[in-house]
């Protein structure tokens, strides 16, 4: 009876049959948010790569119309079919889990959200079906939520009505070690107070029956605002070590609890991958590394690079980068801290073009500011980009036309344009509508 139109939208079309008679009936809790969290979790893993494949062309179609390079509705440049992700379960290696009003009604639930703030109808529902979750993930924040109901404290929902249990953040790695970072409101608490409670969480996880998790690490953030970085609220290590470690293409990265690392590692691997072979023609000159993260780009393409200049706005992730080269004993690899669109307006115009220059840019969703975009494009020694987006329809179809578009003289972006000559789908989120898009863009 419903036509799947997309991830989000059935519409009605015939007849009820056995196969599809499961959408006649109220749905659970479980499988609405089974389909917030994991929209194409009912189709088979081969029919989500033909879904996200189809859904790439229609962004690069729009991506075309909008930059002006679009040929009789078809490309002009070859879309190479998405490369799947070796794990399609349980490939998350992080996981947030939030605090609210449960099914029941109990408003110590940690779990994940259906409804929205806005709509003031948010119920929080516990995970364990989800298919991107690992088990571990699971069950740190079952134990969290038998904690949080055990202690005397509120859960915080609303900043404004107070209360202090907050989210938890679960980090794994392929290992087994796993690291939990649990927010927490201080509201008016002093710092006695607060130490009481914090002793409470070591306890429940260290000695309690939150030990069966096992953790490696436990931090503990103040945090007042919804997200906080290390920098404006530290990140307060409680029991374990400070760092997890992770292994990609044979290199080892250390990750702070406050640094960016790609969730699915067995498709972060084919994701780089895809990028060394994209930018095989480049070897031997410098490589711009825009939003480095823990340095994963530039420190695995380094051997075939002479330099490698990675630039990122997070300074644990930095601290990592620096310290993941020298743990891989790379030499040619610099990290520079800050915000890329302050960094590179100087930076780009003093680099010499010896060998070549190449960027490889990785923005969260948000983008790139235009005066990253300015200072790429009017460097007429950057020959090559390459642009790696989690979400190419949103913000990043802004870079697409700042770069390929004609010069716009109002915000000086005036070098030649670029032109995209192949794109490579990788898909890093199995059983939802995401995956990265790598493009190639040539001058
Ligand atoms: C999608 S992640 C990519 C990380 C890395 N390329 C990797 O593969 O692990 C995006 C990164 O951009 C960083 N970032 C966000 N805004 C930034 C800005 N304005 N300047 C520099 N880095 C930024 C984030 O902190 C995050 O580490």
């Amino acid at each position: 009876i419903f036509t799947y139109v997309s991830p989000s939208q059935w519409e009605i079309t015939s007849a009820p049959s056995p196969e599809t008679s499961w959408l006649c009936r109220t749905l659970s809790w479980e499988e609405r948010l089974a389909d917030i969290v994991t929209p194409l979790w009912r189709l088979g893993y081969e029919e989500q790569l033909q879904w996200k494949q189809e859904q790439q062309l229609k962004i690069l179609l729009q991506m075309s119309n909008v930059v002006g390079t679009c040929n009789k509705g078809e490309l002009t440049f070859p879309l190479l079919p998405i490369v799947p992700s070796p794990v399609r379960d349980g490939y998350r290696n992080k996981s947030t889990f939030s605090v609210n009003r449960g099914v029941d009604g109990n408003p110590k639930t940690v779990g994940l959200y259906i409804g929205t703030g806005k709509g003031r109808n948010i119920v929080c529902v516990h995970g364990d079906h989800l298919l991107n979750m690992p088990s571990n993930h699971k069950l740190v924040g079952r134990c969290y939520e038998d904690f949080i109901r055990a202690s005397p404290l509120k859960p915080c929902i609303l900043f404004h009505d107070g209360g202090h249990w907050r989210e938890i953040t679960v980090r794994t790695n392929s290992a087994g070690s796993t690291m939990a970072i649990v927010y927490f409101h201080p509201q008016n608490l002093t710092s006695e107070e607060l130490s009481v409670h914090k002793a409470a969480v070591v306890e429940y996880f260290t000695k309690g029956p939150g030990a069966v998790c096992q953790l490696d690490s436990l931090y503990f953030q103040e945090s007042t605002m919804t997200r906080c970085s290390h920098k404006e609220s530290p990140y307060q290590l409680l029991h374990g070590v400070p760092h997890i470690y992770e292994e990609i293409l044979g290199f080892k990265f250390r990750i702070s609890a406050d640094s960016f690392f790609q969730v699915n590692r067995g498709a972060a691997e084919a994701l780089y991958n895809t990028v060394a072979e994209l930018n095989k023609a480049c070897g031997n000159g410098t490589l711009l590394d825009v939003c480095c993260g823990t340095g994963a780009i530039g420190i695995s393409l380094s051997s075939r690079m002479k330099k490698v200049i990675g630039v990122e706005l997070i300074e644990q992730a930095v601290e990592d980068a620096k310290h993941n080269a020298a743990l891989n004993g790379i030499e040619n690899c610099e990290f520079l801290s800050g915000k890329a669109e302050v960094i590179l307006p100087k930076l780009i115009p003093t680099l010499c073009s010896d060998g070549g220059l190449t960027a490889i840019v990785n923005p969260s969703r948000a983008g790139l500011h235009y005066r990253v975009i300015r200072a790429l494009r009017n460097h007429s020694d950057i020959q090559r980009l390459i642009y790696i987006s989690c979400k190419p329809e949103g913000e990043a179809m802004r870079n697409f036309r700042e770069l390929c578009g004609k010069s716009d003289w109002q915000k000086k972006i005036t070098g030649e344009a670029f032109t995209p000559t192949i794109a490579v789908p990788v898909d890093m989120f199995p059983h939802t509508p995401h995956c990265e898009l790598v493009l190639v863009f040539e001058r």
